[in-house]
């Protein structure tokens, strides 16, 4: 058994086979095992390249569960994942097993003749189907016009190419995955632009209990990762519970005095980003969740649960303003 061939599932997109290759090169490295890519098509994946695109978080569940069905019934051992798509709920039978090294969590600007969101023209077309960039792009003020795009990390850049978009907004690890890092022209500071929770980390899946899961889980995993996207997720988790709002959320480890700490920071935001509660904690890294989750649980108490009442919200702060 340990000497078999590793087989890891992947879905069949640019971004995912380039993060599974990835895994399995780590795996090839540090267990000195046999490592094949297995690919599990989808009903998305047929549908998009039937040519009517889908995107973004409303279909990744299809994506990720086709993925665990494979695992599950045995024709896969290892199922990766970008983390941000998992949902927080765990799924029966399935172990994560490691977070292994995040890329740069930021979110990137892909915009026409090299300009930053700065530079853009009030009035300029802004892609993105995420409701979390949209209600962040509004918040800047910029008197951008938000657009929604669908289609994976090329279909996107290829509407600012074309000249239909003037400008997308992506994670800059999965351009940094698929090489085309050199397509951004801004990093967006954390301070205008959270990212999701989990986004730039992988997600790595195995069936609860095997041998392994323990084996993959002491080679590949980066315990600093796994505390950041931990808390991120704990923010995410407790957030849905009380409110359907856009969600933001990063954490990071990092060395303090004499121990690491864990430092979070965390947005919710009505949809037209008219208005937001933002926070932000430390804590231990051992105690990644719990920290998460009372900072959630503190923006809750802030009003955190009524921004989804757009309409009302943005109309009482233009009033006010
Ligand atoms: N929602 C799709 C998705 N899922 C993971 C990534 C990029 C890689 C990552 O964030 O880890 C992307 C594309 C994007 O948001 O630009």
């Amino acid at each position: 058994m340990t000497s078999a061939t590793i087989r890891i599932g992947t879905r069949a997109s640019l971004l995912a086979t380039t993060q599974s290759r990835h895994v399995a090169d780590l795996l090839r490295e540090r267990l000195g095992r046999e490592v094949e890519l297995v690919e599990i098509s989808t009903d998305g994946d047929r549908s998009q390249a039937a040519g009517t695109p889908l995107a973004g978080s409303s279909n990744t569940g299809v994506f990720v569960s086709a993925l665990r069905d494979a695992l599950l019934d045995g024709r896969v051992d290892v199922a990766v994942h970008s983390l941000k798509d998992l949902p927080t709920y765990p799924a029966e039978g399935i172990a994560l097993v490691a977070v292994p090294g995040r890329e740069d969590p930021r979110d990137v600007v892909v915009a026409r003749d090299g300009l930053t969101l700065g530079e853009l023209p009030v009035g300029s077309r802004v892609g993105t189907g995420s409701p979390r960039r949209a209600a962040q792009l509004h918040a800047l003020g910029l008197g951008l016009e938000v657009v929604g795009v669908r289609g994976n990390v090329d279909t996107r850049i290829a509407k600012v190419t074309s000249g239909e978009y003037d400008a997308v907004v992506l994670a800059r690890a999965g351009l940094a995955r698929i090489g085309r890092l050199d397509d951004a022209t801004e990093v967006l500071d954390p301070l205008q632009m959270l990212p999701a929770p989990g986004q730039g980390a992988l997600a790595v899946e195995c069936r609860a209990g095997s041998d392994l899961a323990t084996e993959i889980s002491a080679a590949i995993d980066d315990p600093r990762a796994r505390a950041a996207v931990a808390a991120e997720r704990a923010v995410l988790a407790t957030l849905e519970g009380g409110c359907s709002a856009p969600i933001g959320a990063l954490a990071e480890v990092v060395e303090g005095e004499d121990e690491e700490e864990l430092w979070v920071r965390a947005v919710a935001l009505s949809p037209d980003g008219a208005l937001a509660v933002r926070m932000s904690a430390t804590g231990a890294p051992a105690d990644a969740e719990g920290v998460g989750t009372r900072l959630a649980e503190e923006m809750l108490a802030d009003g955190a649960g009524r921004l989804a009442h757009d309409l009302i919200s943005s109309v009482d702060k233009r009033q006010n303003a």
